[in-house]
């Protein structure tokens, strides 16, 4: 399998009054170029899912292998974008792009790498700005471009638009998708948004809370461009609301309850 995830558990802290697990028994087969959305009520560990893939944050226990290899140690085979872009203001939007690529490449073939991925991401005109003089939509795009350029195996996304208006947001959906069909990558997309990860992905997998696990795992057969009211996506909504809603209303529960315990 291309990247797969067996048995993995995390735990933070020391044990034993310190420790606490954010998820165990994470078991997930990922195929080549699928697109996989990852949904789950917040603090259920899908970005730190992302850093382990990513090579950022310790495997507790089991092992994500990609390609049979482990992904325990960062690597540019695997290509991160953030919620926040993270460039640097004192660069470019070429020299950002630029940077990660000066260590194995000439700096000719770094200019032209960079310009290909951003000519991808429709931002060849800004190539001269700083960062700082873009919109977030564009400061975002250059994000992708400059993961993009590193040509990973595998590209990461951990709410990379949940920071951006509807309207930027949808055209960077579009723009994503059809950088998908274009690259082949094979794409982990953690959302907050169900109506985002049905229309992008292939595959919606829903994680649960206390205890951290995958609680479904949807297909999307829907050809895309998937509209918001179409049938199938409709139902498809409700179906992971249903779901997502029992995992948060038992999060509330539990918290309502350890707040009404009488402190003595
Ligand atoms: N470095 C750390 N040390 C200790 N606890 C951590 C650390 N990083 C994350 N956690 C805890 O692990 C749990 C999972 O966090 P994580 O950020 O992965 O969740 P999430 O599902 O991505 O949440 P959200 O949707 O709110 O972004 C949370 O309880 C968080 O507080």
């Amino acid at each position: 399998m291309f990247l797969s995830f067996e048995q993995v558990e995390k735990r933070f802290g020391t044990a034993p009054e310190n420790e606490f697990e954010v998820f165990s028994d994470i078991d997930l087969e990922i195929g080549e170029n699928q697109f996989v959305s990852i949904l789950g009520p917040s603090g259920c560990g899908k970005s730190t899912l992302l850093s382990m893939v990513a090579g950022l944050e310790d495997i507790s226990a089991g092992s994500i292998k990609l390609e049979g290899e482990e992904t325990d140690e960062p690597g540019t085979d695997r290509g991160m974008v953030f919620q926040q872009p993270s460039l640097f203001p004192w660069l470019t939007v070429r020299e950002n792009v630029m940077f990660p690529l000066k260590k194995k490449l000439s700096k000719r073939e770094a200019q032209e790498r960079a310009d290909h991925f951003l000519k991808m991401v429709h931002l060849s005109k800004s190539k001269s700005s700083y960062t700082y003089e873009l919109s977030g939509g564009m400061q975002q795009r250059v994000a992708i471009a400059r993961a993009l350029a590193m040509d990973p195996k595998v590209l990461l996304m951990d709410e990379p638009f949940g920071a951006l208006d509807e309207q930027t947001r949808h055209i960077l959906h579009r723009e994503l998708l059809s950088i998908w069909e274009d690259t082949k990558k094979t794409i982990l997309f953690v959302t907050h948004s169900i109506q985002e990860s049905i229309k992008l992905s292939d595959r919606v997998i829903v994680m649960g809370t206390r205890p951290g696990r995958i609680i479904a795992d949807f297909p999307v057969d829907i050809p895309r461009p998937r509209e918001r009211d179409d049938e199938r996506v409709i139902k498809l909504e409700k179906q992971v609301m249903e779901l997502l809603e029992k995992e948060i209303n038992k999060v509330l529960k539990e918290e309502l309850d350890n707040e009404s315990v009488p402190t003595s």
